[in-house]
């Protein structure tokens, strides 16, 4: 039988199955690596348990950081929905990073910046989201406050398409997640009840389906850090498109694009068609991951 897996604990899975089907899963001996967003093939077991004995190939996987390593978390994601709100103000760092990961693994970006009701952060944010749009990333403006303005802009993107919602703490992911998935929460505190931790938010990650179309949306917990550490220097380098030009100018086929003379980076660094914040960053991630790979 195949399914995909919809939640992770441990060692232990939810599967859900071709035919709607949700059987609670576990792994034999030593496999492990299983992620949400997974297709597997399962052996059944009674009526509603099972083990997995096989990972599907994977479209690809997101990691997320883990003190100084990177833990694989979600997999099979078509598009990345990163929220950012008016106010609090957000972190351009985390921002720049989630786009990284979703770009160096071939995974369209979508920004969705929320509580647009709240019109004394709303110049600030849009300035600040400015340097994304030229990147060409879509930046759709919402606010819960107007759930059918929000399910109208953002359902037709999120059809037939396995998303994933990330999100500092407060921007309201978990808002927007109600809006489009009503059950949502009930599913969260359900699950909490039955592991005993009484919690209601968000502690783990899920996939949801939508309930008025095809395509699911992946929720996880509030991210501290878009884990990059396993990145190659050339993944993080596709990571950052407007790179990608100049980069077929650089006269070393392994330059790292800091410090080599002839780079085509550096050159388009110095005539302000990279901006100095975006290199900056990319600089940040090389070296944390160069560090992490000595560490
Ligand atoms: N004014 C306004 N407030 C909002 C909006 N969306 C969410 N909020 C509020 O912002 C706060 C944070 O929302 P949550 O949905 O809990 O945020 P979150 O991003 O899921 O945060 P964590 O649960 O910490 O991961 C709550 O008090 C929400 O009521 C919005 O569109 N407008
Ligand atoms: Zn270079």
């Amino acid at each position: 039988m195949k399914g995909r897996i919809i939640s992770a604990h441990g060692r232990h899975y939810q599967v859900e199955l071709e035919d709607g089907h949700l059987r609670q899963c576990y792994t034999r001996g030593k496999k492990t690596g299983i992620c949400v967003g997974d297709f597997v093939r399962i052996q059944p077991q009674g009526e509603d348990e099972g083990s997995i004995e096989e990972t599907l190939e994977r479209q690809n996987l997101l990691y997320r950081s883990d003190e100084m390593r990177s833990k694989q978390f979600a997999a099979n994601v078509d598009q990345l929905l990163i929220v950012v709100a008016t106010e609090p103000a957000f972190s351009d760092d985390l921002t720049g990073r989630a786009l990284t990961g979703a770009w160096s693994a071939n995974i369209n970006p979508i920004i969705l910046l929320n509580k647009c009701d709240l019109a004394s952060g709303l110049a600030r944010a849009q300035e600040s989201l400015e340097i994304y749009r030229e990147l060409g990333v879509p930046i759709i403006s919402c606010s819960i406050y107007e759930p059918e303005q929000l399910k109208q802009d953002l359902l037709p993107l999120l059809k037939d398409k396995t998303s994933l919602l990330l999100g500092q703490s407060g921007m309201g992911k978990s808002s927007i997640l109600n809006v489009l998935i009503p059950d949502a929460k009930a599913h969260t505190q359900a699950h909490s009840v039955a592991l005993g931790t009484g919690k209601h938010t968000t502690t783990s990650t899920r996939l949801y389906h939508l309930p008025s179309q095809t395509g699911c949306l992946i929720d996880s917990p509030g991210f501290q850090a878009f884990g990059l550490y396993h990145l190659t220097q050339t993944d993080i380098a596709n990571g950052f498109p407007e790179f990608k030009e100049h980069i077929e100018s650089c006269r070393f086929y392994n330059c790292t694009h800091l410090h080599e003379p002839g780079c085509g980076v550096l050159a388009a660094l110095e005539e302000g068609k990279i901006g100095r914040k975006r290199h900056e960053l990319y600089e940040r991630i090389l070296l944390e991951s160069q560090a992490a790979t000595r560490y």
